[in-house]
């Protein structure tokens, strides 16, 4: 899939984030913890797994008892923020809401 990987501006970082509660930027991640107990995670894991590998874009995933973070930038893009990242975290908050993750 064609994607523009140009590097976002701080605006356009701070802009996109006002519409994503719960996303926050890390330096040159966005990162968001959700809360759901440890089997549920594992699905949640699953599900967002298969999205990613269909869309070409990983986030990094930290499993928890009670949570968890996901953390998100542009490999191919020096480290830096791109639209692809906030693609996938949009994505990821649907799929979060389907498995009851708040
Ligand atoms: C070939 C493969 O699609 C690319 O290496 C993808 C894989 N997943 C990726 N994920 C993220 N977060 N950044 C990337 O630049 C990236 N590149």
């Amino acid at each position: 899939m064609a994607e523009d990987l140009s590097p976002l501006t701080d605006p356009e970082i701070d802009e996109r984030l006002r519409g994503m509660p719960g996303w926050s930027r890390a330096g040159d991640e966005i990162t968001r913890t959700f809360s759901i107990r440890y089997h549920g995670g594992v699905a949640l894991i699953v599900h967002v797994a298969d999205v990613e590998r269909l869309i070409g874009h990983h986030a990094d995933i930290d499993l928890r008892w009670e949570s968890v973070r996901f953390g998100i930038t542009t490999h191919d893009a020096d480290h830096k923020l791109t639209e692809a990242d906030f693609d996938l975290a949009r994505r990821i908050d649907g799929i979060a809401a389907a498995h009851g993750a708040v």
